[in-house]
């Protein structure tokens, strides 16, 4: 028998502001989130057991143990579950393109379709990481609240984006207790974003408002969107350190990605559409 296969897409957060904080210290946020046709992959198959295998080209930054997202979201969505899970660590750990998250919110599919129960609602989910609600959709959604909040958001015209992360781990909530303001504007979203023009035009007036604390804590970010700055848009997603460039098709974005791979042979380079 096949193995249920998921990928757990990477998660891009095209603009993310920070327009508050609760009393319990989560922020809230208002972000426009995409996911790129390019992931982890998770397997399931059926064993006596519940177990985790990992391989990919990250997965020595990873432990298969308890403290695993993928086996915390198997435990939670039934107790006492029995799978051979195989997760292929392809995306970078800690990067800001939801790794974590998106490797839970896979498990979550790819478990449901194998235990045959239904996927939980979006925020019985969310204590498993605050962007597991989002990736559990992986598709184009604005982002409020913690993260638990999701709305559909007018079409994106087609776009691809060049993911580039420069081998230093950042750490999430060190980069939220290191913000300068928790206080800034919300999005302004319009109607219609209109063709790739409109669309850049619309995002270069967002913001990532964890950026300059994610440059101050690791200067190389400053380097990633240099080399990324011939692009219509560069900007950093999540806490970092990954950034994205925004580019209209395919063969800007292959071009791109070899120039920048041709530059800093050590960086994980990568190129996918954005899923619509
Ligand atoms: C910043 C974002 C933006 O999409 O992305 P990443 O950089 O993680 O990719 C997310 O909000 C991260 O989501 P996720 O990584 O799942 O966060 P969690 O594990 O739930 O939380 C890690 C820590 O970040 C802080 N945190 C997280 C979310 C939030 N809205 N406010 C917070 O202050 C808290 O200190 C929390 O303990
Ligand atoms: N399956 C997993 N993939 C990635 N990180 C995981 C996983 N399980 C636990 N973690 C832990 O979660 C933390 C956040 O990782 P990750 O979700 O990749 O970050 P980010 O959301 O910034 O991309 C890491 O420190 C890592 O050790």
């Amino acid at each position: 028998m096949k193995p249920i296969s998921e990928l757990a897409r990477a998660k891009v957060n095209l603009s993310l502001h920070v327009t508050g904080r609760r009393p319990d210290g989560y922020h809230m946020l208002d972000s426009l989130v995409v996911f790129a046709e390019i992931g982890d992959r998770i397997e399931v198959e059926p064993s006596s057991t519940l177990s985790l295998t990992l391989d990919g080209p990250f997965a020595l930054g990873l432990a298969a143990d308890e403290d695993n997202l993928v086996l915390r979201t198997a435990r939670k969505l039934r107790a006492g579950g029995t799978a051979a899970i195989h997760l292929q660590k392809n995306l970078p750990v800690a990067s800001g393109i939801g790794g974590g998250s998106a490797d839970a919110a896979g498990a979550l599919r790819a478990l449901a379709r194998h235990w045959d129960v239904p996927l939980p609602e979006a925020d019985g989910v969310a204590a498993l990481g605050a962007d597991v609600p989002v990736c559990m959709m992986s598709r184009t959604r604005r982002m409020r609240g913690i993260g638990d909040r999701l709305e559909a958001v007018p079409t994106l015209p087609p776009a691809w984006l060049v993911l580039v992360n420069p081998g230093v781990a950042v750490s999430t909530p060190q980069i939220f207790k290191s913000l300068e303001s928790v206080h800034n504007p919300a999005m302004n979203l319009p109607d219609r974003f209109g063709g790739f023009g409109g669309f850049i035009d619309w995002l270069q007036a967002q913001r990532n408002d964890m950026q300059a604390a994610a440059i101050r804590q690791a200067p190389v970010i400053e380097d990633v969107l240099w080399a990324l700055s011939s692009a219509p848009l560069a900007r950093m997603s999540g806490s970092g350190a990954t950034c994205f460039a925004l580019v209209p098709d395919q063969q800007a974005a292959l071009g791109l990605a070899d120039l920048v791979r041709e530059s800093h042979p050590t960086w994980w380079v990568a190129a996918a559409p954005i899923r619509d």
